[in-house]
């Protein structure tokens, strides 16, 4: 029995993460093979429960793999498994010493915030204006109104920078203030970590006596039975002692699945602030920022292409900011229009898949209440020639196609006559703000 486990172990060890290993595999104890039936040992309810939802089939299939028969995994709790972890632990005196020596350091309440994520940095604007007012309102009054704070929003809008910007304002006013920024991942991890080393009193004394406790994506808690218990718990506690508590997630409360619904209600007990995606001017401003930020020299007609073309997501954007400035840095050439497109390539395309020069005419002959054959048509009258040249404009910024090649999709006009109504256009957007933000508009409609 011990040489097929041990046989299993080497197999499981390529398939699974070193830390997945270490902590879910190694604390198991074969005890019998009985028939087909496997026995094993856990130290606890917590680790049988992970193992049975993650990692028993995985085991079966290695162990079958390995013998004749078909494998069924039996885990049972042994506590005494745990016992023995801790009474190694307490032989370990000099490292546990050294641990106290850490946390009675003067460094103690230094909060683990990313100190770039500030509020100066941070560019609010009408997407993500509720959320900036309710982050700013919670940094200036902590545990006061709004408790919890629940920020919401999708993938790489700000969520994470808002969370530290809170933390990094409380701190720069009060330094004693104890603040803790926890991913919900390294929340349950250090959950699991405690319930196998028996210091769960450790654990629940750490959360307890926090000001303030900002838990990054919540949503990774679905699911996770024994990590809503505990949050749950540790939410209680400094909820009743008036401590503040911000959580973001990518979802609304009743959306996340497997959410407790004592968790659920608790989050909508405070206040409940969403992100949207940034419009094309909070992008712009963003993409101002952020080249600042990093010493990259942007012209204001860059920025608009930008701005224009790609990703909502702004940790996208800024990777394409990044990739442009390299790109110029490293071979030193000016940051053009024609050069973000050349660098940006493959993604411009990707995102151009979806807005074809047929969508932009639609939209387009849709919000002036024209015809889009009249769009294609040779017709000089002055309600359609500004729409077609409107159109002609989006095309050329939202799909990858050649002036030609527009030319041919508003019924067979010359390459001139696209470039003539695109500088046009541009003209009119600086020198007229009704047309310039009636175009964003469309551009923005098209983008979503
Ligand atoms: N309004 C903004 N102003 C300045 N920077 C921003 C803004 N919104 C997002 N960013 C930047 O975009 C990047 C991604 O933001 P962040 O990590 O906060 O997103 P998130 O919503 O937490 O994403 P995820 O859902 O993946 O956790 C960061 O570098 C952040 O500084």
């Amino acid at each position: 029995m011990n040489s097929i486990w041990n046989r299993a172990l080497d197999k499981l060890k390529t398939k699974i993460s070193e830390q997945n290993y270490s902590t879910w595999i190694t604390p198991i104890n074969p005890v019998k093979l009985s028939g087909n039936q496997f026995y094993v040992e856990v130290p606890n309810k917590f680790i049988k429960d992970w193992i049975n939802d993650n990692y028993k089939n995985e085991i079966e299939k290695t162990l079958s793999e390995l013998g004749k028969d078909e494998y069924i995994l039996e885990i049972k709790i042994n506590k005494t498994i745990q016992k023995e972890t801790k009474k190694t632990e307490e032989n370990e005196v000099i490292p546990i010493v050294k641990e106290k020596n850490k946390i009675n350091n003067k460094k103690e309440n230094i909060p683990n915030l990313n100190p770039k994520y500030t509020f100066d940095t941070f560019v609010a604007g009408t997407s993500n204006q509720f959320a900036h007012a309710a982050a700013m309102a919670v940094a200036n009054n902590p545990a006061t109104t709004y408790n919890p704070l629940f920020i919401y929003g999708g993938v790489g809008l700000g969520k994470t920078h808002l969370i530290n910007a809170i933390g990094n304002e409380i701190y720069k006013k009060d330094k004693n203030t104890k603040i803790c920024y926890y991913s919900s991942e390294k929340f349950t991890n250090e959950l699991i970590n405690s319930l196998r080393h028996a210091k769960m009193n450790e654990f629940r004394n750490k959360f307890r006596s926090i000001d303030i406790l900002l838990i990054d994506d919540i949503q990774f808690i679905a699911g996770k039975k024994s990590t809503q218990e505990e949050f749950f718990h540790t939410f209680n506690a400094l909820y009743e002692s008036h401590k503040q508590i911000i959580v973001t997630s990518d979802k609304f409360p009743k959306e996340i699945p497997d959410l407790e619904e004592r968790l659920r209600s608790r989050f909508e007990w405070g206040l409940i602030a969403d992100i949207q995606a940034p419009d094309t001017e909070t992008k712009q401003a963003i993409l101002n920022m952020k080249a600042d930020q990093n010493n990259i020299i942007l012209s204001e007609d860059v920025i608009y292409f930008l701005a224009n073309s790609i990703s909502n997501n702004v940790r996208e954007l800024e990777g394409y900011l990044i990739r442009i400035g390299a790109y110029a840095s490293l071979t030193s050439t000016p940051i053009t229009i024609q050069m973000a497109k050349k660098i940006l390539k493959d993604i411009l395309i990707e995102n151009s898949k979806e807005i074809t020069v047929e969508k932009i005419q639609k939209t387009v002959a849709e919000h002036f209440q024209i015809k889009t054959s009249e769009l294609k048509s040779s017709k000089r009258l002055k309600n359609i020639v500004f729409p077609r040249q409107v159109a002609m404009y989006i095309s050329r910024n939202l799909t990858s196609l050649s002036y030609p090649e527009i030319g041919t999709k508003f019924g067979g006009k010359d390459h001139s006559t696209i470039i003539h109504a695109i500088k046009k256009i541009e003209k009119n957007m600086k020198e007229d703000i009704y047309i310039k933000t009636i175009i964003e508009k469309l551009i923005e409609n098209l983008s979503i």
